[in-house]
Order: structure tokens, then C-alpha cells, then sequence
């Protein structure tokens, strides 16, 4: 009982010191790394000016050239003062000459030592190596701060690059692309069994590989049951028709999960564990098992830096009883839990709500740099500013009933709306006045002759879409019966007001047996693994479970 009562109380100086012991190693490789960028800049530009500096002497005088090597490898060799000069070289060219070649050797003194050079991003032997070269936390985080300034740097040289851009980029510099993957939607239809509900409606459409696209619509149009389907977990309780296509092979989505992150409206995170504890858990169980343990260091800092967690990151995350971090900081950890897996396709519902402009900028910033890395993302938003909303590249605009009324790009659904006489008015923002039309907040005028619940009829056959015939028969009508029901739960087919209450009863009873005999065949199902990740196995994950980071 002693000894018990002795390790409980040692167990928290232990972790603790242990913490400030990788907190050390980490200040000190990240300031070796900055140190060391910061050289190898000074490097670069003192190089270049060299070279226009060298350019333009060696241009005036050939013989000059000839004189100016020597005395350069004089000066190498440390015997550069003192000596006769140069036939035909004044006073004054001389000392010129002896500060250019006095700033060659310092700039070379200054060049990143063979050890830094060893463990920069692109370093081909380490790559080949895997990592074995580095032992200590500090190497390890040295090489993981190294390559984050690095990107940093690229980043800011090439702030207008395309996706396809940034693959080349990425292949030059040996950063690794996510393997890409493209979802396309035909005629997606959810209809809750024994109901007869939809809950989504001839969605389709494709989302691309380096895309950041926004799903948004009223409150209750299907915008989470839209997300759950791409994952395939919208199965339970659902009769699901039409396609998706997984990089156009009819494969099952559920067999690139692990390539896939999720990051639903409620918090994931542990309130007991800190930040780090959190990614560092994520990246373990879900990362490829055999990447090295820089490459996991260099994801997860890179995460942390770029969701803007640095400060917090020792912080516990913090519980309903104990505080912890902001809720705009929680917020990002969730969604770094997901990032932290390298995803290739990356789903996010709402991870914006409860944000303030700036934070919400910073998020989609952190989201544009994986998309920029190959990564698919959609996510649900929420009243967005004008200027976050223009970040996105592609907007999907539901309607009530699950119906959509725009799917494109951002830069053209102004265009497409205006062609139907619909005009954003002046300072108001753009989706906004959508989702008001859609919601039937603002009336639009009788003159243009379109009535907002057809904008989901009109845009089916603005695509050539093939329109159920039940949506044909009265252009208004029956798409107004998805609007208006669904304010009461949005269906197109919902029960009817003359149903009895046993009636009623029965159907609510059936729906719910068939959800719960779907949920079963659901979770036993087994998909094949298309995602060529082999992730820990269960006992090791348990491990570390039970363990805290090493
Ligand atoms: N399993 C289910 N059983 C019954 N109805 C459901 C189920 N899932 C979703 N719905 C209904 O489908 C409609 C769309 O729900 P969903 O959560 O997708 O809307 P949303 O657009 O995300 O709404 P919000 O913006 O308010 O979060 C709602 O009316 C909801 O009640």
C-alpha cells in the first residue's frame, strides 16, 4: 500500500520532468533550425549579391578577373595580407577586392554545417535512411523545424501557386504528396427506411483533390447527412441510391477510412490529456506504422504551428469540471487531431462555429496549406465573412429536402445566379443572400418569374441532370413540398397529416429497427483496405492508450 501511495505521488514529477526535458530538447532544436535558416539565408543573399558584385567587376577588366582569383586563393589560404600587389591594381581596388574576398569566406564559414545540411528537408540521404542518423530529440527536432521553416520560405516565394504547381514543387523537394483522391457524387439519395423520407436528393457532383469546398445551406437541408454519405456512414436506417465514385472506380469509400479524416460538430478530443498528448495519441494509432519518428515529429509540429497551438500546447485540453484551453482553441485541436493523420480527403462539419473572423481565418489558412499538399477538403460552414467565404474554391449550396440549388466553384455562383435574375444586392454577402432566398426570408420579386423552391429544379436542368418525374410534373409544386416539409423535417414524401397515430407509431417503430439492424451489419461488415496504410495494430494502439507520449 506504501509503495502504492509512493508511486502515485512520484508518477506526476516523473511525467512532469519528463515533459521539461523534451520541452528543452525542442527550444533547442527549433532555435538550431532557426539559426540555422536564418545562416543559410544570409548565405543565399549574400551570394547572390556577390555574384552581380563579381559580374560587373569581372566584366570591366579581364586581367582584374585573373589578379582577383589569386589574391581569393591567397585569401583562402590565409595569406592575404601583407603581400606585394598585383601589377596594374591600385590602393584602393585592392582593399575593394580584399572585402569581397573577406565576405566569400565568411558567407561560407556562415553555410549550415554538414550536420545541418544532413537533416534539411529534401536531404536525400536521410530520407533513404529513414531517419536512423538521428538519435537525439534535439536532431529530431532540429530536422523538424529545419524542413518547417523550409516550407515556410517556399511557401512565401510561391504564395500564388496552382495545386499542380505545388506537386512539382513537392516532388523537387522531395515533400511527400497526399496520394489523391477524387469523390464524385451522382444522384446521391438518402431515404430514411420505413419513413419514406429523403433527407438528400439527386445530389451530384465532384470533389477534387486540392479543393477547398464549402457546404452550405439552411439549418436542417441535409448539409451533415450530406457529409456522413460521402463518408459512407450515412448506411444506418438509410436506403442510399445513386453512385460515388472513389478516383472513378465504383470502390466503397469505407476502404480508404483510413486515409480519411472526420471532424464532426461535437468535440473529439481528450479533455484529460494536453494538446500535444492529444495529436501525439492521433498521429501514433493513425499514421503509417513504419514512418519514422522524425517524419511523425516533423507532422505533428507542423500541425501545431500551423493551427497556431504553440503557446497552448502544454495546456491541458480541459473537461466540463476542470477548465482548460479556450473553446476557439479547442475547436483547432480537433481539427489537428484529424490533420495529424496526413488525410487525403478531410471532412469537417461546422469547425468554424463559435470562431471569431480572425481564428476562422487562421483555420482555413492551416486547411489551404493541405489542400495545397494534394488533400480534398469539404466542410460545413456557417455564416461566413465575405472574405473567408473567397477562400474557398468550391461552394455546395443545399437546399431544404436535400436538394441542391449550386454546386461550382465560389468564383462563379454570382454569374450563375445573376443568369436567372437573381442579384446580390450591395454589401450584403453573397451566400448569405442565398441561404435567405432558400429559407424564404427574402421574398424574391414576381418579375423574374422563378420562385426559390425551384432553384434546385433549376439547376438540375441548367446541367442537363435527369429531374425525378415527381419534381417535373409542377416545376414549383413539388420542389416547394421539399422546402416546406422539411421545415418540419425535411422530407419530400413525409407522413402524411391524415395518418393515424397507430400509423404513425408503427412507421416511427419500423425506422427505428431498421436504423439499429444497420448500425449492426454496419460495424461487422468488413471493407478491403484500399488505402495502402498499415496503421499499429490493436495492442499497440492500446499501449498508447494506457502510456503518455515517449
Ligand atoms: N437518422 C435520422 N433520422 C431521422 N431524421 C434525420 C436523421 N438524420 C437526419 N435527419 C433529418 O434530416 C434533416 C437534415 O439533417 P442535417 O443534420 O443533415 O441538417 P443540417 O443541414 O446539417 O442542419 P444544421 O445546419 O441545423 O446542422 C433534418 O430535418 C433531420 O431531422
Amino acid at each position: 500500500m506504501l509503495v502504492l501511495l509512493i508511486i502515485y505521488n512520484c508518477s506526476d514529477q516523473v511525467l512532469s520532468s519528463r515533459e521539461r526535458k523534451q520541452a528543452k530538447s525542442r527550444e533547442a532544436g527549433a532555435r538550431s533550425a532557426r539559426e540555422s535558416a536564418q545562416a543559410q539565408n544570409k548565405w543565399k543573399s549574400n551570394l547572390a549579391s556577390m555574384g552581380s558584385q563579381l559580374s560587373k567587376t569581372f566584366s570591366r577588366r579581364k586581367s582584374t578577373r585573373q589578379d582577383m582569383q589569386k589574391d581569393s586563393d591567397q585569401n583562402k589560404s590565409g595569406k592575404d595580407s601583407g603581400l606585394p600587389l598585383p601589377p596594374g591594381m591600385s590602393q584602393a581596388k585592392a582593399k575593394k577586392q580584399h572585402n569581397l574576398n573577406k565576405m566569400i569566406n565568411e558567407s561560407e564559414d556562415d553555410q549550415p554545417d554538414s550536420q545541418g545540411s544532413n537533416i534539411e528537408t529534401g536531404d536525400k540521404r536521410f530520407r533513404k535512411d529513414k531517419g536512423k542518423q538521428l538519435h537525439s530529440r534535439t536532431q529530431i527536432f532540429r530536422y523538424a523545424y529545419g524542413q518547417i521553416e523550409k516550407e515556410k520560405a517556399l511557401q512565401e516565394q510561391n504564395k500564388d501557386m496552382t495545386f499542380s504547381g505545388v506537386i512539382n514543387m513537392a516532388s523537387e523537394f522531395e515533400i511527400r504528396p497526399r496520394p489523391p483522391i477524387e469523390v464524385h457524387f451522382k444522384d446521391l439519395t438518402l431515404t430514411l427506411k420505413g419513413k419514406n423520407k429523403h433527407l438528400l436528393r439527386c445530389v451530384t457532383g465532384t470533389l477534387s483533390p486540392g479543393r477547398v469546398s464549402a457546404v452550405m445551406g439552411p439549418s436542417g437541408a441535409g448539409k451533415t447527412t450530406f457529409l456522413s454519405a460521402l463518408t459512407g456512414k450515412a448506411a444506418a436506417g438509410c436506403t442510399t441510391t445513386g453512385s460515388i465514385l472513389i478516383n472513378g472506380k465504383s470502390d466503397s469509400i469505407q476502404s480508404y477510412k483510413k486515409v480519411i479524416g472526420y471532424v464532426p460538430q461535437d468535440d473529439i478530443v481528450h479533455g484529460n490529456l494536453t494538446v500535444e498528448e492529444n495529436l501525439w495519441f492521433s498521429a501514433r494509432c493513425r499514421l503509417s506504422a513504419d514512418l519514422a519518428k522524425p517524419e511523425k515529429v516533423l507532422v505533428v509540429e507542423r500541425v501545431i504551428e500551423s493551427l497556431g497551438l504553440q503557446q497552448v500546447r502544454d495546456s491541458l485540453v480541459g473537461t466540463v469540471e476542470k477548465r482548460g484551453i479556450s473553446g476557439g482553441q479547442r475547436k483547432r485541436v480537433n481539427v489537428g487531431l484529424e490533420m495529424v493523420i496526413e488525410p487525403s480527403l478531410l471532412i469537417l462539419d461546422e469547425p468554424t462555429s463559435g470562431l471569431d473572423s480572425s481564428s476562422s481565418q487562421l483555420l482555413l489558412r492551416a486547411l489551404r496549406r493541405e489542400a495545397l499538399e494534394g488533400v480534398n477538403i469539404c466542410m460545413v460552414v456557417h455564416q461566413p465573412s465575405y472574405t473567408l467565404f473567397r477562400m474557398f474554391d468550391d461552394f455546395i449550396l443545399l437546399a431544404k429536402g436535400g436538394l441542391t440549388a449550386y454546386h461550382g466553384p465560389v468564383s462563379k455562383v454570382e454569374e450563375y445566379f445573376s443568369g436567372i435574375g437573381i442579384n446580390v444586392p450591395d454589401r450584403v454577402n453573397p451566400p448569405d443572400h442565398f441561404i435567405d432566398i432558400l429559407e424564404g426570408i427574402y421574398k424574391l420579386p414576381a418579375s423574374i418569374g422563378v420562385s426559390y423552391k425551384d432553384l434546385p429544379l433549376r439547376w438540375m436542368l441548367h446541367n442537363g441532370y435527369a429531374v425525378p418525374p415527381d419534381m417535373l410534373t409542377s416545376s414549383g409544386s413539388e420542389a416547394s413540398s421539399a422546402g416546406d416539409s422539411s421545415a418540419h423535417g425535411g422530407s419530400l414524401a413525409a407522413v402524411g397529416p391524415d395518418q393515424s397515430f397507430a400509423g404513425e407509431l408503427w412507421s416511427d417503430v419500423r425506422s427505428n429497427v431498421e436504423q439499429k439492424k444497420d448500425h449492426i451489419q454496419h460495424n461487422l461488415l468488413a471493407s478491403t483496405d484500399l488505402s495502402n496504410r498499415k496503421t499499429p495494430g490493436v495492442l499497440l494502439q492500446y499501449r498508447y492508450f494506457l502510456g503518455r507520449y515517449d
